[in-house]
């Protein structure tokens, strides 16, 4: 392939750079709702799902309307001060908020965070309101840190890749969607290839469209395109030709839950790219803030994979949500929402706090401790 065959670019998208508000809080007259950024219309519709309860939020997590584990925590947090809010059982939404879906660590760990702030709140004898205004303040400063950790992942992870990859600009493949769509910020692994875009080291972004849900077709070509990157998307089992071509210098994904021993789960596909890297000898780069490290996981095995309805994979969603079918009616699927990639085919973990490489044990708890020393400090 020729290095730079003349693949088609869409045009810049019109719109501006900023992207508008992926969720918010709002109080409006007849009381507190969290705004969600709908990603299920994009990218044909900016629409906004407004979230009045902790259920409509649940819904809303279960239809991927909002996604991404850094994002999934946020939203968790926003659900339980919106149900503290609201007067409505705040233990309850917790507890629906933290299992609406399995794998992505972060939301049940933003929910239950909520929930100790109300309980402490009210065991110091705040009365409901008051509470409820702690619960919202520690939705806002977990709100806050993602968008931080998202800015240091992207100065991290581009440092490393200037290491990797010396001279010449970058030919990066991502996989599903991990830019301002799944974070308080700029997202995770699309956050360094737009830090290598804006530093002028990004040559290529090859977007996986990302079956069964098109993260990588609908969202990060929607992303890429706002930034002006130079993006080319592909089919999933495309990406195989790229690397036996040398296209493609370092992978860049992120993570729904890292494992005690580095094991990292995400969307799925992403395990088949880490042998072809490793075949190919191409970094394979995961990018992922502290909030997504379960050490209380042993190891890939023990992670929960959320298994999806069929109807994903048997029919395509056209605009307007209109369901087209694709496979015999009656056709069973299966429709893992996540892989689990082992930590030898890893090339390097990239964190807010800094970059485990090589991925193990006791470099993943090292970083963790230093973290938290740090930020007890
Ligand atoms: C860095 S979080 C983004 C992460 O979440 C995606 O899953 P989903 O779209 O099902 O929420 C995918 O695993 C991404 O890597």
């Amino acid at each position: 392939m020729a290095e730079e065959s003349p693949v088609p670019q869409a045009p810049p998208s019109p719109r501006s750079e900023q992207s508008p508000s992926v969720l918010r809080w709002s109080e409006p007259p007849e009381g507190p709702v969290v705004v969600l950024l709908d990603q299920r219309r994009l990218p044909e519709e900016e629409a906004e799902l407004v979230c009045t309860d902790a259920p409509a939020l649940v819904e809303a997590i279960r239809s991927l309307a909002v996604r991404g584990a850094p994002l999934l925590g946020i939203a968790g947090a926003y659900g339980v001060a919106l149900a503290a809010a609201r007067g409505f059982d705040v233990d309850e939404a917790a507890d629906a908020l933290a299992s609406a879906r399995p794998t992505a660590v972060n939301l049940a760990r933003g929910a239950r965070r909520a929930q100790r702030a109300f309980r402490a709140a009210r065991a110091a004898g705040a009365d409901r309101a008051a509470a409820a205004g702690a619960t919202l303040a520690e939705a806002r400063a977990l709100h806050a840190e993602d968008a931080a950790a998202s800015a240091a992942m992207a100065a991290h992870g581009a440092k490393l890749l200037d290491g990797l990859l010396p001279g010449g600009g970058h030919r990066l493949l991502t996989h599903c969607n991990t830019g301002a769509l799944v974070s308080g910020g700029e997202g995770t692994a699309f956050a360094v290839a737009l830090a290598a875009h804006r530093a002028g080291r990004l040559r290529r972004l090859w977007v996986d469209e990302t079956r069964p849900l098109w993260q990588g077709a609908r969202l990060t070509a929607w992303e890429a395109a706002r930034r002006q990157m130079a993006y080319t998307l592909l089919a999933d089992n495309a990406a195989g030709s790229l690397f036996a071509a040398g296209e493609v210098d370092a992978v860049l994904i992120g993570a729904d839950r890292i494992a005690a021993d580095g094991a990292v789960a995400n969307k799925v596909g992403s395990y088949p790219l880490a042998v072809l890297a490793h075949h190919h000898r191409v970094p394979f780069v995961v990018v992922a803030p502290l909030s997504t490290v379960d050490l209380a996981t042993e190891n890939g095995a023990a992670i929960e994979v959320e298994q999806r309805a069929g109807h994903e994979v048997t029919e395509v969603r056209g605009r307007g949500g209109l369901a087209v079918p694709l496979a015999p009616l009656g056709t069973r699927a299966y429709n893992p929402a996540f892989d689990v990639t082992p930590p030898g085919l890893i090339s390097a973990i990239v964190t807010e706090a800094g970059v485990v490489t090589p991925v193990t044990a006791e470099g993943l708890a090292a970083l963790c401790a230093s973290s938290r020393q740090a930020t007890m400090s």
